[in-house]
């Protein structure tokens, strides 16, 4: 086979991601009126097709580190306790949680960016912080700083009613994630990582042109979401076979098998705090719920970065992928 195993996943998930946020950003620019009221109808699918990327969260230390990794009911009960722990904290402190929020959210997407670009080069992962913080900040801050005027009632309606940015922060930021995006960009380019570099400038240009909750759904649906399942099928040591011989389809059986009863239950309180209340509530608190399944998700997703290895250097030989 002409490419890595572990490869064939995050090869498809890159390709689609790219060609939806092209897509995105073709509606806005090529159709009359743009996504107009549709932001929120995106913003809504976007967060229910991203929820199920965390829903194998308690299955990975176990592919990770195999059977000396805590049992997985064991790790469910502790996750589900912290989702609903640091969402009443969230609820209790809407100020500093927000806060809070918006910086994990940096790092968790940032690095997963910098963990998919590794995967695909064939490297183990490395730290590459410039590049995640670029990632991470475009992602999550450039939003809020470049439409505060849109994203405004929502963050005061997550934040407590906090003032949003005044115009001139508002400036201060863009021109301070666009700098950071910029030096970013440059070096991955020296580097040789071109098609990083691209996919940054891509997301700039998705989150610049297109309106902001429009912009993060599909963001979180259609790109962070597939390239984070692309590592769990590569990582999960079950699938080897079939990755080695092409085939995608059973490992996806598999993954949408095991994700599914988390995901209902996750989707199912995020329906019932959407419909429970009227716009900008009913999206801040399923953000809210979002941010309180964020901290175990990032956790989880921190210890399988940290135990990647290279990927493997055959096909069906011996495994040294994502999650060796
Ligand atoms: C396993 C399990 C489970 C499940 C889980 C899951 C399902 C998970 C998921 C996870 C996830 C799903 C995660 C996520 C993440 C996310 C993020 C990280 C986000 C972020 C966001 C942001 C940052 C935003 C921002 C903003 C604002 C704030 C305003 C407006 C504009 C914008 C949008 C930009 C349960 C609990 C059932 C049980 C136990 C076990
Ligand atoms: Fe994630």
């Amino acid at each position: 086979m002409g490419v890595w195993a572990d490869q064939l996943p995050a090869r498809v998930a890159v390709g689609g991601s790219r060609a939806l946020v092209v897509a995105v950003l073709a509606v806005e620019l090529v159709v009359p009126g743009g996504w107009g009221d549709a932001d929120r109808a995106l913003l809504l699918a976007g967060l229910v097709v991203g929820v199920p990327h965390g829903a194998l969260d308690h299955l990975v230390p176990r592919i990770v580190l195999g059977r000396r990794a805590p049992h997985p009911a064991l790790l469910a009960a502790g996750y589900a306790t912290l989702v609903v722990v640091v969402f009443l904290a969230f609820r209790a402190l809407p100020g500093v949680g927000l806060l809070a929020f918006l910086l994990l959210s940096v790092a968790h997407f940032g690095t997963g960016e910098t963990a998919v670009a590794d995967l695909r080069a064939g490297r183990p992962p490395q730290a590459a912080p410039l590049t995640a913080a670029a990632f991470g900040a475009t992602v999550v801050l450039l939003p809020l700083a470049a439409h505060p005027t849109e994203v405004g009632p929502l963050v005061a309606a997550l934040s407590g009613g906090a003032a949003g940015l005044t115009p001139g922060q508002a400036r201060a930021g863009v021109a301070a994630v666009l700098t950071l995006a910029a030096l970013a960009g440059v070096r991955l380019l020296r580097r040789g990582d071109h098609a990083v570099a691209a996919e940054l400038a891509l997301l700039v240009t998705l989150v610049l042109v297109v309106p902001p909750l429009a912009a993060f759904g599909a963001y979180f649906g259609g790109w962070h979401a597939p390239r984070h399942l692309a590592r769990l099928v590569a990582a999960d040591p079950v699938n080897a076979a079939d990755l080695a011989a092409g085939r995608l389809a059973r490992p996806l059986g598999r993954l949408a098998r095991q994700a599914a009863p988390p995901s209902l239950a996750a989707l199912g309180a995020l329906a019932v705090f959407w419909l429970a209340a009227d716009w900008p509530e009913s999206a801040a608190t399923a953000l809210m719920l979002v941010a309180a399944l964020t901290v175990p998700h990032a956790l989880v997703v921190a210890v399988l970065d940290r135990r990647a290895g290279p990927p493997r250097t055959t096909p069906r030989g011996s495994r040294a992928g994502v999650g060796s």
